[in-house]
């Protein structure tokens, strides 16, 4: 072995893997759903009748996986269905009565639209005896949408992409996206109507709020027009935003233009909402299997928030106690964490908030032995990049010297991709195929 942090490399890259195999979306929707005769049967108990026709929607990262795994458990029972997934992996799944549109992510586009036109044709003059079976992972709400009368496709992503470059988080981009939405924050769920529907989720949201997973559109939304425009202007966007979007939120506040469906309204007395994978349950995968590869395993949080850089500096100082004092466990451990940070791009280098996030761990455990750490978008895609993260060790930092790069120049400038790229270190998995957020694996031993 090369160096001693070569074995942590590769176990935290094994442990990566598993969280991403136990986030599988056929899988997980074969253990949560069943058929018995004209019953569907959900793994919590809920039974649905499945006499009248079943009709399938639905959008996200994992939702191509979802859509095979619901053909294979409801099969001929499906009438017809439209699901949108990322356009570089429509070809990969073979359905036979479930239609799979190719959309765009992170920037929705006219092609996103035609996908939300065609969901909405689908679950439109349905009965009530009829069933919708919507599947919904993270990438939702770029891969779907039909924008508010008066409002642009464009206009909607640019605005999302501002706000997603000041800082803002999920719950508050999409807050807005809801806002302008015709199928966002339960407007699917209200134009289903008068059919029973179930909708099965895939987390990638912190605390798996339902209603912002792919902006919710099965699920009661409690946010309202006042909430978007105070995002706005907490942001600083409130003055830049095209007339349209001005327009359509102030019309909102004078109750004008309808609010999203709310919590308590009778619609959703026919809506069931599950989360069939989640951030947590590949955190408890990966558990195990830095159990059997000899590490005390010890999960710390689904609940990672914050500026990545800022975050990446308090998961050294947890490394650093664990070599120190043990605490809280021994080593050889590993520290699991998932969740996801936010970056302020104030650089105009490429990156994504895994990868920034590994500089920062690089710059702060510099010349630890036997530390590696990865940082992984289960995704597959950190940022507008072809990276799913980065693994770095204690040996980053100075090998990075050595070849000319300052990684305190490469973070200040945003420039994460463009550092691992010149120094290797890059996870480079493609498109996964499901999505449950980030995970951060941090394989601690004691060799000093
Ligand atoms: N140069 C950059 N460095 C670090 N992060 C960036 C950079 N450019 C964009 N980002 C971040 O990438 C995030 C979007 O990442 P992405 O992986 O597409 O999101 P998701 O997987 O949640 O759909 C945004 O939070 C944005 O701040
Ligand atoms: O679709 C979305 O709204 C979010 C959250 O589910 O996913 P992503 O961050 O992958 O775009
Ligand atoms: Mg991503």
């Amino acid at each position: 072995m090369e160096n001693e942090n070569e074995k942590p490399r590769i176990d935290a890259l094994t442990i990566a893997l598993e969280g991403i195999n136990a986030a599988d979306p056929e899988k997980a929707v074969k253990q949560w759903i069943s058929l018995e005769g004209d019953t569907l049967l959900l793994k919590d108990g809920h039974a649905i009748n499945v006499a009248g026709n079943v009709y399938v929607v639905g959008a996200g990262k994992a939702s191509g996986g979802m859509a095979l795994g619901l053909e294979s458990v409801l099969g001929e029972k499906i009438k017809e269905g439209v699901v949108s997934v990322p356009e570089e992996i429509v070809d990969r799944y073979k359905l036979k009565r479930i239609k799979l549109v190719g959309a765009t992510h992170p920037k929705a586009s006219e092609k996103s639209v035609n996908a939300g036109r065609l969901v909405l044709e689908t679950i439109s003059n349905l009965k009530p005896e009829d069933l919708v079976v919507a599947l919904f992972s993270g990438g939702g709400s770029a891969l779907l949408e039909y924008p508010v009368q008066g409002v642009s496709i464009e206009e909607i992503s640019d605005i999302s992409l501002k706000l997603m470059r000041r800082g803002a988080d999920i719950f508050e981009l999409n807050t807005v996206r809801k806002h302008l939405s015709m199928i966002k924050g339960g407007w699917l769920a209200r134009h289903a109507q008068p059919a029973r529907l179930v909708a099965l989720m895939i987390s990638d949201v912190i605390g798996d709020r339902m209603d912002t997973i792919a902006s919710g559109p099965t699920v009661p939304d409690p946010t309202t027009f006042k909430d978007a425009r105070d995002i706005l202007v907490k942001y600083r966007l409130w003055e830049e935003v095209p007339e349209s979007i001005k327009d359509h939120i102030e019309r909102g506040l004078k109750g004008e233009v309808p609010e999203t469906p709310k919590p308590g309204d009778p619609l959703f007395s026919k809506v069931k909402n599950v989360i069939i994978a989640s951030n947590m349950i590949s955190l408890e995968a990966m558990a195990r299997k830095a159990g059997e590869l000899g590490y005390n395993p010890l999960i710390l949080t689904s609940m990672l928030e914050g500026e990545a850089r800022e975050v990446g500096r308090v998961i050294v100082s947890l490394i650093k106690e664990v070599k120190r004092s043990g605490i809280p466990v021994k080593p050889p451990a590993v520290l699991l964490l998932g969740g996801e940070t936010t970056v302020t791009v104030r650089g105009n280098g490429i990156g994504g908030r895994n990868q920034e996030m590994a500089l920062s761990i690089a710059i702060g455990i510099r010349g630890l032995k036997g530390v590696a750490v990865a940082c992984i978008g289960s995704d597959g895609r950190d940022g507008p990049t072809d990276a799913a993260g980065a693994v770095v060790d204690g040996n980053t930092y100075e090998l990075a010297l050595r070849q000319g790069l300052k990684p305190e120049d490469f973070l200040t400038n945003n420039d994460s991709y463009n550092f691992f790229k010149a120094l290797g270190g890059h996870v480079k998995t493609g498109y996964t195929g499901t999505n449950v957020n980030d995970f951060v694996i941090a394989v601690i031993n004691q060799v000093d």
